[in-house]
């Protein structure tokens, strides 16, 4: 599904560049549940953004879907992005005058589909988060945990392939972080592939396979007791 080998990318710092990532292979098939670790700055974001078609790499392959990532331009990059790809960011990214359910709709205005046919797929997918009763309310009106559940109902409603999600709990307390964390193991076991970024051990153990970053490079890619459990 995902595909990377010797994986290059540098930021330009001024006259200088700054080297992110030094030379990364990482192989994800179909249907997994990754995490990436490691500390502030190790390349985490930079990587997850090359992987979800937001930014480019140097050097190096990419392949998504068995499809070489290279030279795209950004309205292939974004048909791609669209045909495969859901993104769950820490920071929710709703729309704030629009309600739960219009949010969740909107990725599917660029499929084609009519306004009602948009709001009812919509209310089916704050259905499988549970959250179909405040399908009418504005995103100040839900707490936090219920804004990301919001969010990946909206992440999931176009049927993506790989669902890319940047600290996902970050934002949240442990009772909401385990709730999102059983959403996105739900969502693997229908066999979505998941992609997670995280600072925290505990959200990693969820997960069942934890890749760790250091200074741009993997130094171990182990799987879960999590990927043992029947
Ligand atoms: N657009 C950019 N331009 C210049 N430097 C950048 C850019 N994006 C990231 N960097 C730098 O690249 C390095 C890696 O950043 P990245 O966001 O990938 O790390 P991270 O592991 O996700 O960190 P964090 O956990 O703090 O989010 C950092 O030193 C950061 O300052």
């Amino acid at each position: 599904m995902i595909k990377i080998e010797e994986l290059h990318k540098s930021y330009p710092i001024g006259k200088d560049s700054l080297h992110v990532l030094k030379g990364i292979d990482l192989h994800i098939k179909e249907g997994e549940f990754v995490s990436i670790m490691g500390s502030s700055g190790s390349g985490k974001s930079t990587l997850l953004n090359i992987v979800g078609l937001l930014d480019v790499h140097d050097a190096g392959n990419y392949y998504l879907n068995g499809q070489l990532i290279k030279d795209m331009n950004e309205k292939k990059a974004a048909q791609l992005r669209n045909k495969f790809l859901g993104f769950i960011f820490q920071s929710f990214n709703l729309i704030s005058y629009k309600t739960a359910v219009e949010n969740v709709a909107l990725p599917l205005y660029y499929k084609g589909i009519s306004r009602k046919e948009r709001l009812e797929i919509a209310l089916d997918y704050l259905d499988k988060v549970g959250l179909k009763d405040w399908a009418g309310h504005l995103p100040n009106e839900l707490s936090g945990g219920q804004k990301q559940r919001v969010a990946i109902a909206r992440a999931l409603v176009t049927k993506p392939k790989v669902v890319l999600a940047d600290e996902p709990t970050g934002a949240l307390d442990s009772t909401t972080t385990d709730s999102v964390m059983d959403l996105l193991k739900d969502i693997n076991d229908e066999g979505m592939t998941v992609f997670v970024i995280t600072h925290e051990e505990e959200v990693a153990e969820q997960t069942k396979r934890i890749v760790r970053l250091k200074d741009g490079r993997i130094i171990s890619d182990e799987f879960t007791k999590a990927s043992k459990a029947v």
